[in-house]
């Protein structure tokens, strides 16, 4: 469905370098990047600011041409076919709405339908069924000015999957949604990957998203490839650490014991850094031996710190 390979994009920036004087850098928002996706897949693309998520977006979608390297969605070349890709995929912009500010949301949906040229029969029972699944009816006939984010995402969902299009991206789907309007939409992909067979790839900055709904995950990294895989894989890899959570009798100097180093502590708690492979019993056996202790917790690397150590370069991976 999707196959990336070799591809690149740099942008020419002229920046002020004195008062009258520009000189031109140019940054490299992409390089190298490849990857595939396969037709029915839910792949979330995960990266920090300036990663080069969205670069990669524009390039699948065709607002970016490539500067190296080769981009093909659908069996399309994104920026050469754009309209012929248009109506094979749905696109939606958390950060941005493509519905008509001051039309009610039934109209805006329909000026959707005229430009996806969808025949009126099969639009009215896609709507029907969207408006079902979405949970629309209570604001069809509401301007889209007047709704909330929530619904307004929900709007922007419906407009992209009339069509009924093979592929959906999302860049950031969620972002300021409140708990309950995240649950609907991330269990609305879900059933659209599941029961439809669309393939979908999201980019998020939210790990809830990740962890809910995409099986595969990619990392970018400085515009690269830094992971390719599921998030077990990530977990032990980056994350093979556990922590262990000790609150002794009285606050006391970092305790010290062998291959166990002292992340952090405060008063009487200490949290302590398990190298991999080192049975969490054997060293609960040793600081009990010599030390008033009052309670021990064990925990895992939650999801959120393993790819902020990523991101932070902890350590080097390559996509496999
Ligand atoms: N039109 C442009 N002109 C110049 N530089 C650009 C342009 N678009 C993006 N960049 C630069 O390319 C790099 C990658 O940007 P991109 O928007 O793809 O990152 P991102 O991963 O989507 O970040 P975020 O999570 O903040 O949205 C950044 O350094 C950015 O400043």
């Amino acid at each position: 469905m999707i196959e990336v390979t070799g591809a690149a994009k740099a942008f020419a920036v002229r920046r002020r370098t004195g008062r009258l004087r520009r000189s031109r850098t140019v940054v490299h928002a992409v390089r190298d990047l490849g990857f595939t996706v396969p037709r029915g897949a839910f792949v979330g693309l995960l990266g920090p600011n300036g990663a080069g998520k969205s670069t990669t977006i524009k390039m699948l979608t065709g607002i970016l041409a490539p500067s190296a390297g080769t981009v093909r969605v659908c069996g399309l070349d994104p920026s050469r076919q754009r309209t012929a890709l248009a109506r094979r995929i749905g696109v939606v912009f958390g950060q941005r709405t493509t519905l008509w500010w001051d039309l009610p949301l039934r109209d805006s949906l329909d000026l959707a339908r005229r430009l996806y040229r969808v025949e009126g029969r099969a639009h009215r029972a896609r709507l029907a069924e969207l408006t079902d699944l979405l949970e629309l009816a209570p604001f069809l006939d509401t301007p889209v000015r007047q709704l909330s984010l929530g619904q307004r995402m929900r709007g922007d969902l419906a407009a992209a999957l009339l069509h009924a299009p093979e592929l959906l991206i999302l860049d950031e789907p969620t972002i300021g949604l409140d708990v309950v309007s995240r649950a609907t939409v991330r269990g609305f992909l879900e059933r659209l990957n599941t029961e439809r067979g669309t393939t979908v790839l999201l980019t998020t900055h939210d790990l809830g998203d990740i962890e809910r709904l995409c099986p595969r995950v990619l990392i970018i990294d400085h515009g690269r490839l830094a992971f390719d895989g599921d998030l077990d894989r990530l977990r032990a890899e980056v994350g093979g650490e556990r922590l262990l959570v000790v609150e002794l009798a009285r606050p006391g100097p970092p305790l010290r014991l062998p291959g166990v180093a002292v992340d952090r502590v405060e008063g009487p708690r200490q949290w302590l850094r398990l190298p991999e492979g080192e049975s969490a019993a054997a060293v609960i056996a040793r600081l009990a031996a010599g030390h008033e202790v009052r309670d021990i917790a064990l925990r895992e690397t939650g999801i959120d710190e393993v790819v902020a150590r990523l991101y932070r370069g902890d350590r080097a991976y390559r996509a496999q």
